[in-house]
């Protein structure tokens, strides 16, 4: 990353210093504090501490601002990062030169502006793929596949970045057992590292009960700032979690993410297959090439007898695969083993290893693992 000087904190405050937010009524400065701006590889960072109340309201502001900022700027272009102030619900906005110091303030996604078109792939420019994780419906095992498949990625020898999307039920934290928040360094949010991986998720930036009302801008605000304000580095591979179900958000970030491929977990029961047929055809609508379909909660293995059973109906994924011409990925049993490392924040795949769970998702890393060397020509291990 190449740093250099950029505007002072006095010039981005006299920019911001004519902006006022309509719908609250008031001055920007009287609403947000800057905190810190930096400039990095032609972009302009500037964090702005706001009372969390008021954040989720300052979208369309923050967006103007950010335009104002790269007029103002030219060439640089600006990205503001928001932190929440933990101050009472309702409590007076902070004026400029209110007490400074980073304990009370945390990193908020979900505000800002859209990125221009190809934005993202710009900033994802040293991540070598973008596979993105997705189900038709949710409740289907994705975020626990993705999890999975991701750690399993890394002890494929290959870098791992895993980012979650699932911006109204984020579940990462849980599933890593991440505690705390990420630093933000420049400007840039710093992934968690666990179990081999990097990972981010707006779960690890803001209450799970705020990110549940966001609606449609907010979330891919969010996104946005998953993608482009995270200092994700060099990876060979990125996976995201993806929202459960085809709405416009996940249509919108299967666009914008410059997605590699999709892989598509589904359970055997036909109507998660019809939902997964519809997975299929929205990532079809967007050129983003299907890699494979997972079949999840396939069979069920007794842990005494280890006897398996065929709870739904099994191979229906399989048989669905062929059907849609697309390869069949491989599938993972049902097992409370699974969904109780899910819940200690070990991955199976890292706390069981000899584990029929483990081994599943293995398999699926190391087929995934060579479409990816595949794909982008890395070197086979
Ligand atoms: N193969 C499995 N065996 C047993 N439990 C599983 C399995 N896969 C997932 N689970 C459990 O099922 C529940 C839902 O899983 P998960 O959160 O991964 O689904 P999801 O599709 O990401 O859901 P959503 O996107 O709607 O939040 C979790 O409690 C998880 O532990």
């Amino acid at each position: 990353m190449t740093e250099m000087h950029g505007p002072a904190r006095e010039d981005v405050e006299r920019v911001l210093g004519g902006m006022i937010d309509g719908a609250i009524g008031k001055r920007l400065p009287d609403l947000a504090r800057v905190e810190a701006c930096s400039v990095a590889d032609g972009r302009l960072r500037v964090t702005l501490a706001v009372p969390a109340d008021l954040a989720p309201r300052l979208g369309e502001t923050v967006a103007r601002a950010e335009d104002a900022l790269s007029t103002a700027f030219a060439p640089l272009t600006a990205s503001i990062l928001l932190t929440a102030h933990r101050e009472a619900p309702g409590a007076a906005a902070p004026a400029q030169g209110a007490a400074q110091g980073g304990g009370g303030h945390r990193p908020l996604g979900g505000v800002g502006r859209k990125p221009a078109a190809g934005e993202p792939a710009r900033l994802l420019e040293h991540v070598g793929v973008v596979i993105a994780v997705a189900s038709g419906k949710g409740g289907v095992g994705k975020s626990t596949t993705a999890v999975n498949l991701a750690v399993g990625l890394g002890m494929e020898g290959l870098s791992v970045g895993l980012m979650d999307a699932d911006v109204h039920g984020p579940s990462l934290p849980r599933m890593l057992g991440t505690v705390g928040q990420p630093e933000v360094r420049d400007g840039l949010l710093i992934p968690v590292q666990a179990w081999g991986i990097s990972a981010m998720s707006i779960g690890m930036l803001v209450d799970e009960t705020q990110a549940m009302i966001w609606r449609g801008p907010m979330v891919m605000g969010a996104i946005s700032q998953l993608l482009g304000d995270v200092a994700w580095g060099a990876l060979d591979v990125l996976v995201i979690d993806m929202p459960p179900g085809t709405g416009d958000a996940q249509l919108t970030l299967a666009q914008k993410a410059v997605l590699t491929g999709a892989i598509i977990v589904s359970t055997p029961q036909d109507i998660a297959l019809l939902d997964a047929r519809r997975g299929i055809a929205m990532f079809e609508k967007t050129r983003v090439p299907v890699l494979g379909l997972v079949e999840n909660m396939s069979y069920f293995c007794c842990p005494n007898c280890g006897h398996r059973t065929e709870l739904f109906g099994h191979g229906g994924a399989r048989d669905e695969a062929m059907r849609l011409n697309v390869p069949f990925l491989g599938e993972i049993p049902l097992l409370a083993d699974i969904r109780a490392s899910a819940d200690s924040g070990v991955p199976i795949t890292i706390g069981a290893p000899e584990s029929e769970a483990a081994q599943a998702y293995r398999m699926l890393a190391a087929t995934v693992a060579g479409t990816i060397r595949r794909v982008s020509r890395l070197p086979p291990v």
